[in-house]
């Protein structure tokens, strides 16, 4: 994990007694404070919470002005309503990926963060592998994925993800993954979101997991390991990763664009 570039670090709070030993055991697992129940966050002594709530566990910052919780959400989400009302196969990321009429791609989403991609190329059909190497925004995953695999209406959905805690750099290296068609990169960038909420969110969450400087290694690998081909997702201005491979083409929309990095067609490999 990329330790050395952590510059906060939260204690482990429950919101209620009922949620008490929850947060006592996750603050073991991953070796944090855990400072029991806090139920008034404008007053809270610590900035940053690891917070068991009826919600599940959110990334919560404390005072005053402090923003909504940071979670993985399938359920209530905007995957939620994008699943519902989102443009299907017709969606740039289905492109990137090479979605279409039979074809479903397996895929690894190397740098799965809150799993939102993730949760939508699987809502495409796609069976996805994530990995996540912060063991914080792994934990958040995970507790997204358990609350999701209780709700009905998904589980078709949520069937067709797993996640695997590591870096996925050196999983893909050592084989410990199963090889996909697709490996898919999202790394962080630093970026420049118009709204406040947003922004606040961003900042926290690159404040948790550092700054994934080591992205032209994790291309490296992930060229070495996907069958057809390597999607990175960038913001539409930002350079490529640095590597000796550019990108064969790319697919871009208001905001954020797809470098892909084709290996083979994606049929031969299906
Ligand atoms: C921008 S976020 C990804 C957001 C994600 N695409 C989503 O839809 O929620 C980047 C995430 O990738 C993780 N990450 C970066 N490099 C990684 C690596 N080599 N192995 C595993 N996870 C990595 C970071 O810890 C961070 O959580």
């Amino acid at each position: 994990m990329n330790e050395q570039t952590l510059t906060v670090q939260p204690v482990v709070a429950a919101s209620s007694p009922y949620h008490a030993p929850h947060a006592q055991r996750l603050a073991e697992q991953l070796q944090l404070d855990c400072v029991g129940v806090v139920g008034q966050l404008k007053f809270c002594e610590w900035p940053l919470l690891l917070y068991c709530t009826d919600d599940g566990v959110q990334l919560q910052q404390t005072g005053k002005k402090a923003p909504g919780p940071v979670w993985a959400d399938f359920v209530t989400g905007a995957v939620a309503h994008r699943r519902k009302f989102g443009g299907g196969s017709g969606q740039m990321i289905a492109k990137a990926v090479g979605v279409k009429s039979g074809v479903r791609p397996t895929i690894l989403d190397a740098t799965a963060g809150l799993g939102k991609d993730s949760f939508v190329l699987a809502t495409l059909g796609c069976d996805v592998t994530m990995v996540e190497r912060s063991p914080i925004v792994h934990t958040l995953l995970a507790d997204g994925l358990y609350r999701a695999q209780q709700e009905s209406e998904i589980t078709d959905i949520v069937q067709r993800l797993s996640l695997l805690h590591g870096n996925a750099a050196q999983l893909m290296a050592q084989q410990q993954a199963t090889q996909t068609a697709v490996v898919y990169l999202d790394p962080m960038f630093p970026h420049s979101d118009k709204s406040a909420q947003v922004k606040k969110e961003m900042r926290l969450f690159r404040d948790v997991v550092g700054a994934d400087d080591d992205a032209s290694q994790l291309l490296d690998a992930a060229l070495e390991f996907a069958k057809a081909r390597v999607v990175v997702k960038r913001p539409r201005k930002a350079p490529t990763i640095e590597h000796e491979t550019q990108p064969t083409y790319q697919v871009e929309g208001k905001s954020s664009r797809y470098d892909i990095y084709t290996l083979a067609a994606l049929e031969k490999v299906l």
